[in-house]
């Protein structure tokens, strides 16, 4: 589903944190937002995902307005949020139970615990889990949560180099067999470049668009990532704010 965020502004506490935010992300497209610390991403995800209002401004998908809490996105903020009461296959299969789809989340999950490192843990809590686990298994209970719209807040922010490469693999294709529209919030200029089709630079607080950087590739494997080095530059130039010569 097409995402429009128009004129979005919000303010705490007196300091303005957004200010007239416009962006989009295309039925299917995958939108990198990148920004400095504190700027307001996860804000602008919030406001998305209907969790907080826009003091002006508005939301739409596929044109209608969406201000409160709907279906239509999977949101995986920053902290894991898994119940400390449920195992970790009854935390993955959450979406799945509201849908009324548990067999087939449970399927689906047994399919990619191995993948996600998480094979054997299936009745464990998420407190006998490492850091790391916690973050995979918020990931694949959003991932497999059937709504059109993914919003992921660093998902990958806690994992090791390798894991990370491998979760971000596995990303490309569950978005490939899915034509889902996703926006990913990280600090990780590889990440963006690797996984988007679009690279939203954001400003410092009060955030706005910077610079929107188009990637076109038919080849997104790690190869081709290691030579994108004008692209790493322009964005790093970006966010540290020094003028192109
Ligand atoms: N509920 C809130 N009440 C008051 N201030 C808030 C609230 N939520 C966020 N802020 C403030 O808004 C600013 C933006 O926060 P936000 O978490 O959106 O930034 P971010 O770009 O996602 O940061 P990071 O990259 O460090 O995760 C920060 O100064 C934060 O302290």
């Amino acid at each position: 589903m097409k995402l429009k965020v128009t004129d979005v502004s919000c303010s705490f506490k007196g300091e303005t944190i957004l200010e007239k935010m416009n962006m989009e992300a295309a039925e299917g497209e995958f939108v990198s937002i990148l920004g400095p610390s504190g700027c307001g991403k996860s804000t602008l995800l919030n406001i998305m995902a209907g969790l907080i209002k826009a003091d002006t401004g508005c939301v739409l998908i596929d044109g209608v307005l969406n201000d409160r809490i709907s279906g239509h996105f999977a949101y995986m903020p920053q902290q894991d949020l898994l119940f400390p009461w449920k195992n970790i296959m009854d935390n993955v299969c959450l979406y799945g139970r509201i849908h009324g789809d548990l067999r087939n989340a449970r399927e689906q999950a047994l399919k990619n615990f191995d993948k996600f490192g998480l094979a054997g843990y299936e009745n464990k809590y998420p407190d006998e889990l490492s850091g790391g686990m916690r973050q995979r298994a918020a990931f694949l209970r959003t991932a497999l949560c059937k709504a059109d719209i993914l919003l992921l807040d660093e998902p990958f922010g806690a994992l090791d180099v390798i894991t990370r490469g491998d979760m971000q693999d596995w990303l490309l294709d569950i978005r490939k067999e899915l034509g889902r529209t996703i926006v990913l919030v990280t600090h990780d200029i590889d990440e963006a470049i690797y996984l988007s089709d679009r690279v939203i630079v954001l400003s410092g607080k009060p955030a706005s668009v910077k610079k929107e950087i188009v990637i076109k590739t038919n080849e997104r494997n790690k190869e081709w990532l290691f030579e994108q080095h004008e692209v790493r530059k322009e964005i790093y130039r970006i966010l540290k704010g020094i003028e192109p010569k």
